[in-house]
């Protein structure tokens, strides 16, 4: 299938190694890690293949402490670390001296275009002022009708099922991912995607999944060889292999180019509208952006093609990761129905109070007084970070100072590790997620009552929600993550107050993990929920859902 690629990835490894050969970094070699491994790969090979997101981080870990060295594509030595202070200093105090991945960066340019992903230093400065507004926490707030409105039609269309049954099994990832996309159309950009009344209705969400498809997942070893080779190859030749007569490079240049069209049509409709000011409420991202961007110095304005790029990154960055997290939730909801049963109590209380003043939707306070509920939230974005793992690159020498010591293989204690420029340091969320140092010593046990006893402001300041890594962190942190947590809590207060999630029939929820139906499984640094052995289903999480039972 990777005829062209394949024969332009041979080219690339020769002079990959000869640059290589060129770039002599300070050794990392007296850095303990796991054992070489024969593959161009190095160990990303053996990562992508884990059977569950984080098996290998967690056994290094174990093993060598929270810093480690890899084997890298091309044999270079790479850092991998889940260090609090590490992460610290690379993601905070050294903003853009840690470069993202030409690689890793690269494939957003594929993907979404010239947005806020794609761009670095001060440009991506420029795209991040222009955002901003659009994400202030209060503005956020204003979503929250938007979030009960659609999760009030996805419970309609779940009680129409349950009319003539007393349970259903489904996947309840795509569903979520459904309302999702239909929130983040609206929120976004004023699009109702429809996808909640019709999978098959809206061209742009057809579009936008075959999109996912073709980004990541399971890719074959010459194409994961030949993306990982796009780190020696100058910008200008990069930008013209998206126009190879290959898929999947044909199938997401034309879906990408689809999705421009319906974009430039949505640019066209609200720009006059915005610039006239006829329509000062309108509140989505996209308005806010417009006008931020028309009031902004000429020089840090966005052009046409970056905000498009913006808009597609949304629906991109913004749904699939949402809506997963939550399905992830009502996966760990089903695995301990008694805390299931506290969360229903809990949010049935708060609607008492909620009915005793004759309100009807629960407000941004009602939610923010369930512990509980945000508890699990946390838990869960703790236990199931979507992504899992981030590269960067030093753009200078610098010293890397570590909060937990290592042994070197001589035996001595390292506290700071000399860096070079060029050399790369992956950063584990999933491990620093499990730090037993932070977490505790049940880290690895899905346990949302941890956030009683754990105070988040003694911690080392790294993460944006709750100090996890999940959101990643600093100058290029999610910029939507409080978004999501209160899309999280509208559709988790509606859901588990009308309804009762449990495992799929048969399962045994005592049974080892790696033994049940759902796999948590790699797509690139992503995590994807699969059904064990069918991974041709593509993002499968199937659960029973019945009527919450009364009080
Ligand atoms: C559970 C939900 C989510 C998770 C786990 C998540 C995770 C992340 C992570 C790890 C990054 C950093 C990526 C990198 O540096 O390469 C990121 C960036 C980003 N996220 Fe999210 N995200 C979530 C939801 C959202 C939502 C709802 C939106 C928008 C409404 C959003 C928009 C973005 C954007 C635009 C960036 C790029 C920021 C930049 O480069 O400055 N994300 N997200």
């Amino acid at each position: 299938m990777f005829t062209t690629p394949s024969a332009i990835c041979v080219a690339i490894v020769v002079v990959a190694f000869l640059l290589r050969a060129f770039h002599r970094r300070k050794s990392i070699r007296y850095i303990r890690g796991p054992p070489r491994f024969f593959s161009l790969l190095g160990h990303d090979y053996l990562m992508n293949l884990q059977e569950e997101v984080g098996d290998l981080d967690f056994k290094w870990l174990a093993e060598f402490g929270s810093t480690w060295r890899i084997q890298g594509a091309f044999r270079t030595d790479v850092i991998m670390t889940a260090d609090p202070k590490a992460i610290q200093h690379i993601y905070h105090k050294s903003a853009y001296n840690y470069a993202k991945k030409q690689s890793q960066n690269h494939m957003s340019y594929i993907l979404a275009g010239p947005g806020i992903v794609w761009s670095q230093g001060e440009d991506h400065q420029r795209h991040r002022k222009i955002m901003n507004p659009a994400f202030s926490a209060a503005h956020l707030r204003s979503f929250l009708p938007l979030f009960q409105r659609v999760t009030g039609k996805l419970v309609e269309k779940w009680k129409a099922e349950l009319a003539t049954t007393s349970e259903f099994e489904s996947l309840i990832n795509n569903w979520i991912s459904r309302a999702a996309l239909d929130i983040i159309g609206q929120a976004a950009f004023d699009y109702d995607y429809g996808v909640l009344e019709d999978a098959e209705q809206s061209t742009l969400a057809k579009a936008y999944h075959g999109i996912l498809k073709d980004a990541e997942f399971r890719l074959p070893g010459a194409m994961m060889v030949f993306r990982a080779a796009w780190d020696y190859i100058p910008v200008p030749v990069l930008k013209l292999f998206q126009y190879l007569p290959v898929d999947p490079f044909t199938r997401i240049l034309s879906l990408r180019r689809l999705y421009i069209s319906v974009g430039k049509q949505i640019l066209r409709e609200k720009r006059p509208e915005l610039d006239a000011e006829k329509r000062p409420n309108s509140k989505d991202i996209m308005s806010i952006l417009i006008k931020a961007n028309a009031s902004s110095e000429a020089k840090t304005r966005l052009n046409d093609d970056e905000l498009m790029a913006e808009m597609y990154t949304l629906t991109l960055a913004g749904h699939e990761t949402t809506a997963t997290t939550i399905s992830f939730l009502m996966y760990q909801l089903s695995l301990h129905p008694e805390y299931q049963a506290r969360m229903r109590q809990e949010i049935r209380e708060v609607r008492a109070r909620v009915s005793a003043r004759t309100g009807i939707d629960f407000t941004m306070e009602d939610l923010d007084n369930l512990p509980l509920c945000l508890n699990a939230i946390k838990e869960t974005l703790r236990f199931h970070p979507i992504v899992s793992y981030l590269p960067r690159v030093a753009t200078k020498d610098d010293v890397l100072p570590l909060m937990h010591p290592i042994t070197s293989t001589t035996g001595e204690t390292i506290t700071e590790i000399p860096i070079s420029k060029g050399q790369t340091i992956i950063t584990s969320f999933a491990a620093y997620n499990r730090l037993p140092q932070v977490w505790g010593e049940d880290s690895h046990v899905w346990n949302p009552d941890r956030f009683f006893r754990i105070d988040v402001g003694k911690q080392t300041n790294v993460g944006m929600f709750a100090n996890l890594m999940t959101f990643s962190a600093g100058v290029r942190g999610c910029i939507g993550w409080r978004f999501s947590i209160i899309e999280t809590q509208a559709l988790v207060a509606e859901l588990l107050e009308n309804f009762q999630f449990r495992l799929p029939a048969g399962a045994d929820p005592t049974a080892d993990r790696k033994k049940s139906e759902l796999q948590c499984a790699p797509s690139g640094a992503a995590m994807v929920p699969l059904i064990r052995g069918k991974p041709e289903l593509g993002p499968s999480l199937r659960l029973r859902v019945s009527l919450a039972p009364t009080e």
